[in-house]
């Protein structure tokens, strides 16, 4: 009983629409609505460019309630507020409870919220207003770290877990600018190309590892910033290329683009450099690595990935 409650709320959330294939192999097939389907031999980026370019010419279904893409969208919406909030509750529990230290607990809520709620977006239908809802949920955050960060009310629950002293303040800088971040990529880039999971990957994964580790053994510092070290910066490299990896396989295997590892394997490797040299620069305290890190993965990714529209709008 227990399987077929769980295949139930899965079947619910998992949109219902013609999922496109693509094996893990040098090929994969584009299955498009008039059920024509392309095969195109990843031999080389070129050809995986094109064939993500032409996997995603896929229209998107006409009107918005067509199979109640409407309510779906808006349950699902529900659903991932309702874990940022009780995601963000346990993490102030822990340290509260003294499980987790602040910075700590902060830098986990750092790494694991936008990513989730990244791994959230193929539950989403594929009307053009679906990227819009899932928004609303970095959105309010967003308000929430407002309404708490200028003292209008007051939460010592939120503020521990995502502040480093405890000032409700810091909530206007890095959780503000993380959550305006994710806002960005979902209403810009949505499922409709790499740049967006890879951007979030860089900002959460890979800036969020390189403060653990480097507090931890960072001892030898950067020659050109003595707030930075190797093992933060060398960390922040590996561990933002495995995470890229790892989404955009996850986004493949949900149907999105198809995932040819030679064929992108470089290219992640040169966004994760970028970001972790732009991550490693003495700017940090004129310019937040929560934007400098995306920015520099958004404009680099544009050049190296495939994308079939920006804000859902054909470039
Ligand atoms: N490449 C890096 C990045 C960080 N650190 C270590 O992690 C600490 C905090 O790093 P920082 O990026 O400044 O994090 P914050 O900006 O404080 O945190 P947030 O991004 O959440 O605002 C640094 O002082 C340093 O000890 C490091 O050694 N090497
Ligand atoms: C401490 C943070 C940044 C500083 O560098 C992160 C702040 C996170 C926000 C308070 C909460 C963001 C929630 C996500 C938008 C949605 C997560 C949903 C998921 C299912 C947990």
């Amino acid at each position: 009983m227990k399987q077929l409650m769980a295949l139930y709320i899965i079947s619910y959330i998992v949109p219902r629409r013609k999922r496109r294939c693509y094996p893990t192999m040098k090929t994969y097939n584009i299955c498009d609505p008039s059920s024509r389907t392309t095969t195109v031999d990843l031999t080389s980026p070129r050809e995986w460019k094109q064939g993500v370019q032409e996997s995603l010419s896929e229209k998107p279904l006409e009107g918005y309630l067509q199979a109640g893409s409407l309510q779906h969208d808006a349950g699902v919406t529900f659903l991932i507020l309702l874990g940022a909030y009780a995601w963000v509750k346990l993490f102030n529990s822990l340290t509260k409870h003294q499980i987790l230290g602040q910075k700590l607990s902060r830098k986990l809520v750092h790494i694991t919220s936008g990513l989730l709620f990244a791994l959230c977006w193929p539950f989403f239908s594929v009307s053009p207003w679906a990227r819009y809802l899932a928004a609303l949920v970095p959105a309010t955050n967003g308000v929430r770290l407002l309404v708490y960060g200028l003292g209008i009310l007051k939460d010592d629950g939120l503020v521990k877990s995502v502040s480093r002293e405890g000032d409700p303040r810091e909530l206007l800088r890095g959780p503000l600018y993380y959550v305006m971040v994710l806002v960005l990529c979902t209403v810009l880039f949505w499922r409709d190309s790499p740049v967006s999971v890879v951007s979030l990957a860089m900002m959460c994964a890979g800036d969020g590892i390189a403060d653990i580790v480097g507090r931890r053994f960072g001892s030898k510092k950067l020659p050109y910033n003595s707030e930075k070290s190797w093992a933060g910066s060398i960390t922040m490299f590996l561990f933002g290329f495995v995470v890229s990896l790892g989404c955009l396989w996850y986004f493949s295997f949900m149907g999105f683009y198809p995932f040819d590892l030679q064929g992108v394997a470089l290219q992640l490797a040169a966004v994760s450099l970028a970001a972790t040299l732009v991550e490693s620069l003495p700017i940090t305290n004129r310019f937040d690595d929560n934007l400098t890190v995306p920015l520099t993965t958004v404009i680099l990714g544009l050049f190296l990935f495939p994308t079939r529209s920006i804000a859902g709008v054909l470039p």
